[in-house]
């Protein structure tokens, strides 16, 4: 995997670059859409490709280990045959999943023990395994083994958790350049950055982190409930630290406004439940501002979902029709808003791209938040 820096933003650390992988190319900053099980939630790959534009989406390696499990993915010859996904994919390594899903789970130096959510069987996630399971999924881009630590949280335990996952990643490191691809091409690892909202602690995590020279860095322990202040001070101190030349990863990230202001910080790839899942809710992003479309003023208003966006969904179906829809409980609705949310995510970053080339990004994101954070 290679990254090319593009263009910087003069008004702020944003800037706009060229991720190149096994399955091609990411122009960043990017969102990469979240595809849990095999699939973005009532999402077809033709509408990923051609409506929404993705560019790389998710997979979440506890779910996959669980279902449809490592046989059926390696006879499938690895996930981008398995569901067609044909572009790239990035992986996270259960870690999070485990700590967020799982009812009962234990952590000791050799992994995480836990529960599975489906049938209660017990199973056992050590970064080596994690390692090897990613293999075997066949995501271009893999993140290391690490613990999210949860906010708020202790000192003493942010601390001993970051020196836990550091040793984790180096057991990550060994075993995934001892290994190779399964299916004929290469795989990046990338390490992440923890230290919970502690200043000394992110410093010391990112410098480590840094200090592995992998081809790409992720920052982790964020998009936890911590007040998006919060959120922004850990980011910037932390791509104060890693290097320019690698791409930086914010994971869990986030709102519309969120992702602008860490694109002014200096990240570059986002993911994000909060699209498809706000979708099934009704709640829409547009380019006017968030619209809760179960609500009663929609009711008679025919007009496009968003006639601004362009693409197909957001203009062939009206407001009104897909109120009516959310109200019947239709699976259409779904699948509509979910098209919707994530073609106005990818039209977001590619216009933040548009404005860093330009050199015009930091005034135009001060304008775009406000905007966005509009509830009409
Ligand atoms: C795979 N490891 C890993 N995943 C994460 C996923 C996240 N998703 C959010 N908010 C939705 N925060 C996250 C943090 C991590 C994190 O620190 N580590």
């Amino acid at each position: 995997m290679t990254f090319e820096l593009q263009a910087q933003d003069p008004g702020s650390n944003a800037r706009a670059g060229k991720v190149t992988t096994a399955h091609g190319v990411i122009e960043t900053p990017i969102f990469m859409p979240v595809g849990t099980a095999a699939t973005v939630k009532a999402v077809h790959q033709r509408e990923l490709k051609e409506d929404i534009q993705a560019q790389i989406i998710l997979g979440n390696t506890y779910h996959l280990y669980l279902r449809p499990g490592l046989d059926i993915l390696e006879k499938a010859g690895g996930l981008h045959k398995f569901n067609g996904w044909d572009k790239p994919i990035l992986t996270d390594s259960g870690g999070y999943q485990v700590f967020s899903l799982s009812g009962t789970r234990k952590i000791i130096e050799e992994g995480v023990k836990f529960k599975s959510h489906i049938d209660g069987s017990t199973h056992l996630f050590t970064p080596e395994n994690v390692m090897d399971t990613q293999r075997t999924i066949g995501a271009d881009i893999i993140m290391a083994f690490d613990e999210c630590t949860p906010y708020p949280c202790e000192y003493d335990y942010a601390k001993n958790s970051m020196h836990r996952t550091h040793r984790w990643l180096k057991r990550c490191c060994e075993r995934f350049d001892s290994t190779e691809g399964k299916y004929g091409f290469d795989q990046t690892l990338f390490p992440i950055v923890q230290g919970s909202t502690f200043r000394d602690l992110r410093t010391q995590s990112a410098e480590y982190i840094a200090s592995m020279n992998r081809e790409g860095n992720a920052i982790g322990g964020l998009s936890v409930g911590e007040p998006a202040e919060m959120m922004y001070e850990m980011t910037d101190l932390v791509c104060s630290i890693l290097p320019k030349d690698k791409p930086r990863y914010l994971m869990g990230v986030g709102t519309p406004a969120n992702i602008l202001e860490n694109i002014a910080l200096g990240v570059d790839m986002f993911d994000c439940v909060l699209p498809t899942r706000n979708a099934r809710n009704g709640m829409l992003f547009t380019t006017q501002g968030i619209i809760n479309i179960r609500n009663q003023r929609w009711k008679d208003d025919f007009s496009p979902i968003d006639a601004e966006l362009g693409g197909y969904t957001s203009t062939f179906y009206s407001k009104a029709y897909l109120r009516h829809l959310i109200h019947a409980q239709e699976y259409l609705a779904g699948m509509i808003a979910s098209v919707h949310n994530l073609t106005f995510y990818l039209w977001l970053v590619k216009q933040a791209r548009e404005q860093i080339k330009a050199g015009t990004f930091a005034a135009w994101k001060n304008v775009m938040v406000e905007k966005l954070m509009t509830r009409l």
